[in-house]
């Protein structure tokens, strides 16, 4: 039976925008559009894993607020989960540093102008359906 590890995405919002990463890499996953985040380590909260990805990958300080509803399957043996987020007030801004090479901040007509990774498309209608973000 294969263990399935979650993967914690976050839906940062600011001012009614969405944050939107580009994926640099692996060469499969590079040019697309995801939720930042990545795998939670054992022993870890799904919280904490994603305020630890978003200050490695983004430099932000954030805090995480609910559990969108669902879970979606990546490649084996990884479940995506996503989490709503904002930035701490003292936060620096997001800049892409490690595993993206482009970020984009979505209002909610903007939010399929990227090409989100297949996988990643109803992770980011659920966030919209939640957030009443234009689906
Ligand atoms: N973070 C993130 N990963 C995703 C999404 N969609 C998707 O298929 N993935 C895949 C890419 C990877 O195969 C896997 C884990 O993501 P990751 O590479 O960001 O995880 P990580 O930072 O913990 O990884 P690592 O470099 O430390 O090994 O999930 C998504 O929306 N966000």
């Amino acid at each position: 039976m294969s263990e399935r590890i979650v993967v914690v995405g976050a839906a940062l919002l600011d001012a009614g925008r969405l944050l939107a990463a580009r994926r640099s890499a692996p060469p499969d996953l590079a040019g697309r559009w995801e939720l930042p985040g990545g795998k939670v380590e054992p022993g870890e909260t799904p919280e904490r894993a994603l305020v630890r990805e978003l200050r490695e990958e983004l430099g932000v300080e954030t805090r995480t607020l609910t559990r969108v509803p669902g879970e979606w399957p990546l490649k084996e043996p990884y479940v995506l989960h996503v989490w709503t987020a904002r930035l701490h007030p003292a936060s620096p801004a997001p800049e892409p540093l490690q595993d993206h090479d482009e970020l984009r901040w979505l209002a909610p007509a903007e939010l399929w102008t990227v090409p989100w990774l297949d996988q990643d498309v109803p992770a980011v209608r659920a966030v919209a359906a939640l957030v009443g973000h234009g689906a």
